[in-house]
């Protein structure tokens, strides 16, 4: 399952698009996961957004999470749902979900991301990674150094999200993440699509830098 790309959709930093446009192009620009997050909608409107979501997902090849709602996540036909500290606990979810459904959890330190895994969390993000403007309450960055940490303490699949765009992804990637959740790096910018593209070329470059300095990847031959 890769995360190397995963696209959060946002009515305030889209530019106007719709949380489906913003999906569609997310995917045309090579996103792995897409999760639809929105606070102001209603249920139906949720659903039938998500439905869209799902479908354009499906197409593309790319997993679709739900935001919050493990109820609508269900009724889309969604990959999974990400829950936060504040949401229905992960292990309450995991007993309602079908195997094989994903949940994703919001940490920021080693205690959640242990007590998360124990829960039954398939994957984590460290939340805020940096400080952001794109969630009014997300609160300070916890920075590489938690990143580390964390990755040193738990196996499961790690995101960093919050502040991170193409001029610091690869810090992150190099700090132990397996991928990054965005936001503005990606439907805030006017060329979603080109964006996408971009930071999917500095993920994957950082990955494959990590694999030659491990031994496990040849370097490229240098030109003469
Ligand atoms: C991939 C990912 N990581 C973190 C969050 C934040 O979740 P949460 O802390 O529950 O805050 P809200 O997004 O619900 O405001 C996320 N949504 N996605
Ligand atoms: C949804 C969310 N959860 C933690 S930070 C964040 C917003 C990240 O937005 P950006 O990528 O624009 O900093
Ligand atoms: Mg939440």
């Amino acid at each position: 399952m890769a995360y190397d790309l995963y696209v959060v959709t946002d009515s305030e930093v889209g530019r106007g698009r719709s949380h489906f446009d913003q999906a569609r192009l997310a995917v045309a620009g090579g996103a792995d996961v897409v999760q639809l997050r929105d606070k102001q909608m209603c249920t139906a409107d949720l659903l039938r957004t998500a439905r869209g979501i799902r479908a354009v997902t499906s197409t593309a090849g790319a997993l679709f999470i739900v935001n919050d709602r493990l109820d609508v996540a269900l009724a889309a036909g969604a990959d999974g749902v990400h829950l936060g500290q504040d949401d229905l606990p992960v292990e309450e979810a995991r007993a309602l979900a079908p195997p094989g459904f994903l949940i994703g959890v919001s940490v920021g330190d080693v205690v959640e991301a242990t007590t998360a895994v124990v829960g039954g969390a398939d994957y984590l993000a460290l939340s805020p990674t940096f400080s952001t403007g794109t969630k009014a309450d997300a609160g300070p960055g916890h920075g590489l150094r938690t990143l580390r940490e964390i990755r040193s303490s738990v196996a499961l699949p790690l995101l960093g999200i919050g502040g991170i765009g193409p001029e610091n992804v690869a810090e992150v990637i190099a700090a132990g993440a397996d991928g990054v959740a965005v936001v503005s790096a990606v439907v805030g910018q006017e060329d979603a699509v080109q964006a996408a593209r971009r930071m999917k070329v500095i993920i994957t470059a950082a990955k494959a830098d990590l694999l030659v300095a491990s031994g496990r990847l040849m370097p490229d031959p240098v030109q003469p």
